[in-house]
């Protein structure tokens, strides 16, 4: 079918730009739906189906969606934009005459010169049009290798000698079993020997660290040529990939008590290397996306590990697999249940969607029963492919136990009555905490009392400590202990709101004196820059600079070890007593607060509120303006539009 060449667009600019004015879209959404326009001849150029579709997939790309599904757009539109129904009907209106039904949009859409539907001849086109989902191009070729990369190394099976990989799984984890029945991460390390990928997932404190390290002594005592296997270690942020390194090297170190003279991990830990950021393992170039690790300069790896995956958006995992030799392993760790990439994609929580139920094949129940020993119970069989036969989850929480989490299962399960519970349970007090009506001050006043050890640190000098390193190390250790996470950035319970009257008080109280930059201030890098070596996420404290009185320099904490940067350096910094729930991932605080506002829309939802509660280790407090707000936030959950599930299994 020809697009409608009569279309007046006047009107439906007018409402776009009404919209526009009234916050409800992006104004990027409308300058990309023009450009769309003006790739096509006069028909397609007035074709409104083609401009209202571009208008939302743009406007969902910028939400973190990789596509727009039709089914949603013909199904029920307002509710995915987040609208009012009038302000959806009012734009439809004004883009009339519109097509009935999914059909109808397709081959609407198909018969417009800027899309290309899948199969048909493709010159470049920006949009696609892939069965009833619409991408922009660079979405669906990420999809699509995606979901090519991952169903193949699924599928691939290394041989395994049976009998060798239960011995050595009884003696990395101990003839006896632990309480968990079936123990998944003898599982999981069985379901990884035999592949070329497997995803290991689970929320905080399952052991997904443990685990691996178990599997990579696993991997080091049963390769042929395990003296030349190459092992990388990365996460997303500086942060993560530090943490990543020391919690395997302390489990590698313990195992090698264990095992003994049997197995040379010491020699295995000192051949792993630094853990790397994804940007840095991958090779980025400044200012471009693209990396010098690709296909045709693969990276030099046999085992990757890549820890905090959840936080993997899809461009990244897309360029990684893309990088990935044939023949490697790659190792997914991360807890599906987190927020998703704050950019487009869910890569983790799709590839994972099998995970809760297991379905796994009785090839699978036959081959983990042999090497491992263990029992799949039969609630955990099925028929899935074989994305969900590569997949375990990690099922028991050993350092979640308490109360935190039974608020993180009672958050995960939508159970807001038993939340609440968990909130106000007499055996919780002193560790969970609910101020239900609160006001900013309350926020204010825990910040106060939070930050208040490591600017009494900061005061003391670094007289207090052996070196100045020393001293840095505790400062920035202190401060560690305390974060306070908003859901939104603006208002007064934004990051934005919160940060600012954070430093007036703490200013007030005499324990920072406010300028641009000043001794204690805390920084959040909002950019890569690589001539810094900072990436978005960092987080660092603004100390004296031993080597230049006067001067400041940004001092990180990477696992137990400091590095800096001279202040002024950094161009792309926001001051960090507040920060995002979505920028927390990866990290973990003795006490953390976390802020909810009044109103986030689509923001509130549950996986912010469980990412929230699980970073706290020690103590978690939440502030809500009113009761309601916790239990709305439960109740709504986050979801993104992807196809990459339907390409997996395809
Ligand atoms: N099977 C086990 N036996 C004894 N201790 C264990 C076992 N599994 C995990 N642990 C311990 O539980 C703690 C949490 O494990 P680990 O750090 O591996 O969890 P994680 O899932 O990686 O956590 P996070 O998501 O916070 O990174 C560690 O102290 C670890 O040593």
């Amino acid at each position: 079918m020809k697009p409608d060449a009569t279309g007046d667009t006047t009107t439906f600019w007018a409402e776009v730009e009404r919209l526009t004015e009234a916050g409800e879209l992006r104004r990027l959404s409308g300058v990309f739906a023009r450009f769309v326009a003006s790739l096509g001849d006069g028909a397609c150029a007035r074709s409104t189906p083609l401009l209202l579709a571009s208008l939302v997939l743009s406007e969902l790309e910028g939400r973190g969606h990789s596509c727009l599904m039709l089914d949603d757009l013909v199904g029920d539109p307002a509710a995915l934009l987040g609208w009012a129904d009038e302000d959806w009907k009012a734009l439809a209106k004004a883009a009339k005459p519109l097509p009935r039904g999914v059909k109808g949009w397709m081959s609407q859409l198909a018969g417009c010169e800027q899309v290309w539907r899948v199969g048909d001849l493709d010159y470049d086109q920006p949009l696609v049009l892939d069965d009833t989902r619409l991408y922009l191009r660079r979405y669906w070729r990420d999809e699509t290798l995606v979901a090519t990369c991952v169903r193949m190394r699924a599928q691939e099976r290394r041989d395994v000698d049976i009998e060798q990989a239960h011995t050595w799984l009884e003696a990395l984890f101990g003839a006896q079993r632990a309480g968990e029945s079936p123990d998944w991460q003898r599982i999981a390390c069985a379901v990884a020997l035999r592949g070329a990928f497997a995803i290991i997932t689970g929320g905080p404190g399952t052991g997904k660290t443990y685990t691996v390290a178990r599997l990579l002594a696993l991997l080091f005592a049963t390769a042929p040529d395990a003296a030349r296997q190459r092992i990388a270690l990365a996460a997303p942020t500086g942060k993560a990939a530090a943490r990543l390194k020391q919690s395997i090297d302390k489990a590698l170190t313990d195992l090698a008590d264990r095992v003994g003279g049997a197995l040379p991990l010491r020699e295995l830990t000192a051949r792993m290397g630094a853990a790397r950021t994804l940007h840095s393992l991958l090779g980025a170039r400044p200012d471009t996306r693209s990396f010098a690790h690709h296909r045709g300069n693969p990276l030099d790896v046999d085992v990757l590990i890549v820890d905090e995956a959840s936080m993997v958006h899809l461009e990244m995992m897309a360029s990684l697999l893309d990088a990935l030799p044939a023949g490697a392993t790659l190792i997914l760790l991360g807890d599906k249940d987190q927020l998703a990439s704050v950019e487009a994609g869910a890569v983790l929580g799709d590839l994972c969607h099998d995970a809760q139920a297991g379905r796994y094949d009785a090839e699978t129940l036959a081959y983990v029963q042999a090497a491992s020993g263990e029992t799949i119970p039969a609630g955990y069989e099925g028929q899935g492919g074989p994305l969900a036969q590569q997949t375990v989850m990690l099922r028991h929480s050993r350092r979640f136990g308490g109360p935190i989490g039974k608020l993180a299962l009672a958050v995960n399960a939508g159970d807001v009555d038993g939340a609440a519970a968990a909130l106000r349970a007499p055996d919780a007090a002193g560790v969970l905490r609910w101020i239900d009506h609160a006001h900013q001050h309350h926020v204010i006043q825990l910040a106060n009392e939070g930050y208040r050890p490591y600017l009494e640190l900061l005061r003391a000098g670094s007289g207090s400590h052996a070196n100045h390193e020393e001293w840095v190390r505790a400062v920035l250790q202190r401060f560690e202990a305390f974060r306070v996470l908003c859901a939104v950035r603006e208002g007064e319970w934004g990051v934005e709101g919160l940060n600012e009257a954070i430093e007036l008080r703490l200013a007030h109280a005499g324990l920072i004196v406010r300028s641009d930059w000043y001794v204690g201030r805390p920084v959040m890098v909002t950019r890569n820059d690589y001539p810094t070596g900072t990436f978005n996420g960092d987080i660092g404290l603004a100390l004296p600079d031993p080597a230049r009185p006067g001067s400041l320099r940004v001092w990180f904490l990477e696992g137990d070890n400091v590095r800096s940067v001279l202040a002024t350096r950094l161009r792309h910094v926001e001051t960090a007593y507040a920060m995002t729930v979505h920028k927390s991932q990866g990290s973990e605080f003795a006490h953390t607060v976390l802020a909810l506002p009044k109103e986030g829309g689509a923001v509130l939802a549950r996986e912010l509120v469980y990412t929230g509660i699980t970073r706290a280790s020690r103590q978690f407090t939440l502030t809500t303006p009113a009761p309601a707000v916790l239990g709305e936030a439960i109740l709504r959950r986050t979801h993104r539009a992807s196809g990459l599930r339907g390409m997996i299994e395809q």
